[in-house]
């Protein structure tokens, strides 16, 4: 395709009828009409959560979620699949308190399993939330099972995050809940490989980069994330396919070969699937291209052009969870209800026995039960003005540079760490807007900010949601133990840092220099504890945050990138924004 023809092509490709509308409100609609059409399934639209009502209660219950974008995903939910599902914004992890409530949504006396891909924010929010649920008594055994698949990115790259989830983690999702739905009492055999023509379009966001006509990527992420490798001249197909096998089947690939596939006798499932903007004309022919034919269309990542190649190995998946190739087998082909499973539908004949309607308001209630601040517990007072001020203007700053948040994470990530950012400071600034700082209480802001973060999904969601919560509840001890107000600087420098320490137990990025937002946290966080002056700690912050443009991904999304941009990490930038509005305000009001 060249001249116009390819500019056309694109234009076709960011055009959208809902091109304005955030994530949040194309989400929910869908899903609502996804559960009007299909009477087996339950939302909860406040929470995002799509639930099968026909929940057996002594059966294990399997939960995923992740991003949206990825549908037809979501359409997993139905007996002999998912139980729940928590829907995110696009691309981005549910938030901690959206799986809490698919967990409520789907109780089982048995055992939770949360089935996600490996992706650091779906890890850290489902991993919270599976503690609050223990904590709450919601269920005694629950597990967390990341699923990972993707071979592009290789071993020594990898060996800190380890691989990313790409479509083939459907494969052992449907065998795990046809087993669960049998009743069997409470693993890594499958290996993927993605290709793509260009990017997929995010309804609403206005920068798109396009892949060159000559280039064809290979190891692409199902989030717009940049392909580890990029080919070009554009290769024939048959190059293409047999590119792709070699990178999945490679025995003699140190980096890859994951799964052996040399033994002939062995039983390999092959599943085929469509990023969501290939013809189903041209993922035929490829499938074609590939050998042995199992087309299906599981995992999408909204219109991105493009295909992904699986293949497990019942025979290896058999031997390790001592059961028969052929039983693993029956269960993959096993029925469901589950909307997009490419199976025919046959609707449960037994009569909903715990058919429930938990209204919004009743996960609501539970979730949020004690949310107002016991003043009489003690508190902080300060000027309300200098508290208003303060946040806001941290705000401010970190909304003004999401156009740079946002490109950098495009070339780094998958793109969506400035809306993120931006959506949360936006949501406190409204806090502010409707007074929460009028009465100058400092712990009243830092429940309602808790709230706003706790709807941020996301990485960095995760990472400000357990380092707010954490501080706030070391603040309570110091109140506690002190009992005065206002309290100085050093008892704020205090309680950060032993956030920060909780924080450490939560995510593996515990030290310097990994290119996370860590690498401004820690050294802000100490220097603030050495020195009890916030502006000299907020110049660290500068200091370290233009240090992240030369550090060597370690963790997050940012590992799978081979090229180093020399661009700041777009985490650590927006947290040094937030303490820089702070600063200024600090410096204005003294
Ligand atoms: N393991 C980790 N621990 C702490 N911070 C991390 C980790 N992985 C990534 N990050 C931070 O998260 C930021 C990206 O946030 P976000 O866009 O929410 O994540 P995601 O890539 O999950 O969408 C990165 O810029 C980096 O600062
Ligand atoms: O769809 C995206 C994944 O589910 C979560 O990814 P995250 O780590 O970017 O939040």
């Amino acid at each position: 395709m060249e001249g116009r023809d390819a500019q056309n092509y694109r234009e076709v490709c960011c055009k959208h009828y809902f091109p304005d509308i955030a994530a949040n409100t194309l989400v929910p609609r869908a899903l609502r009409a996804l559960t009007i059409a299909n009477p087996h399934l339950s939302l909860i639209e406040s929470e995002r959560v799509v639930h099968c009502t026909h929940n057996d209660i002594d059966a294990v219950s399997v939960i995923s979620g992740g991003g949206s974008g990825h549908e037809p995903a979501v359409c997993f939910v139905g007996e002999g699949l998912l139980s729940a599902v928590a829907c995110g914004d696009i691309f981005a992890s549910p938030s901690t308190k959206q799986v809490l409530a698919a967990i409520e949504a789907s109780p089982s006396s048995k055992g939770t399993i949360l089935m996600i891909t490996n992706y650091t924010g779906d890890k850290l929010h489902f991993g919270r939330a599976a503690e609050k649920a223990k904590a709450k008594g919601l269920c005694k055994n629950i597990v967390v099972l990341p699923q990972a698949d993707d071979v592009s990115i290789g071993r020594s790259k990898s060996s800190a995050v380890e691989r990313r989830g790409l479509p083939g983690h459907v494969i052992g999702m449907k065998i795990v809940c046809a087993a669960a739905a049998k009743k069997y009492s409470f693993q890594r055999c499958t290996v993927s490989i993605g290709s793509t023509l260009d990017h997929c379009h995010v309804p609403g966001r206005q920068k798109h980069e396009s892949i060159p006509d000559n280039v064809c990527m290979v190891g692409s992420g199902i989030h717009n994330e940049p392909a580890s490798m990029q080919i070009s001249p554009f290769p024939s197909v048959e190059t293409l396919i047999g590119r792709c096998l070699g990178l999945l089947c490679d025995p003699t690939d140190p980096g890859r070969a994951f799964v052996s596939f040399e033994n002939a006798d062995d039983s390999v499932v092959l599943l085929v699937n469509n990023y969501g903007g290939l013809s189903s004309l041209e993922l035929g022919a490829l499938t074609d291209e590939i050998i042995k034919q199992l087309g299906a269309y599981c995992l999408g990542a909204l219109n991105a052009p493009g295909f992904s190649i699986s293949l497990c190995n019942v025979s290896r998946a058999a031997e390790g969870s001592s059961s028969k190739v052929e039983e693993l087998l029956e269960l993959l082909d096993s029925q469901t209800t589950a909307v997009s499973w490419p199976n025919p539908c046959f609707l449960s004949k037994k009569s909903s026995t715990s058919e429930k309607d938990i209204s919004a308001t009743k996960i609501d209630a539970n979730l949020h039960g004690s949310k107002k601040t016991p003043l009489s517990e003690g508190d902080i007072l300060v000027e309300p003005e200098l508290l208003d001020d303060a946040i806001r203007s941290g705000c401010k700053e970190a909304i003004a540079a999401e156009p740079d948040l946002s490109a950098w994470d495009r070339v780094m990530g998958d793109g969506d760490c400035g809306e993120a950012v931006q959506g949360v400071c936006e949501a406190i600034i409204r806090n502010l807007d409707n007074g929460v700082a009028q009465r100058g209480s400092v712990l009243e802001f830092l429940f309602s900010t808790a709230e706003a973060v706790d709807d941020m999904g996301g990485t960095l969601g995760a990472i400000f949601g357990i380092l707010l919560s954490a501080f706030t509840t070391c603040l309570k001890s110091k109140i506690a133990e002190l009992g005065v107000t206002p309290l100085d600087a050093s008892t704020y420098s205090q309680a950060l840092s032993e956030a920060v320490a909780t924080l450490k137990t939560y995510t593996s990025a515990t030290r310097e220099g990994d290119r996370t937002v860590m690498d401004v946290l820690l050294p802000f966080a100490e220097a603030f504890a050495e020195t009890n002056d916030f502006h000299f700690a907020a110049r660290v912050a500068q200091e370290k945050a233009e240090a992240t443009r030369y550090l060597k991904p370690r963790f997050g999304r940012a590992t799978y990138i081979s090229e180093a941009a020399e661009l700041p990490d777009p985490g650590a930038w927006a947290l040094y924004e937030m303490v820089k509005g702070m600063s200024s305000s600090l410096q204005r009001n003294s």
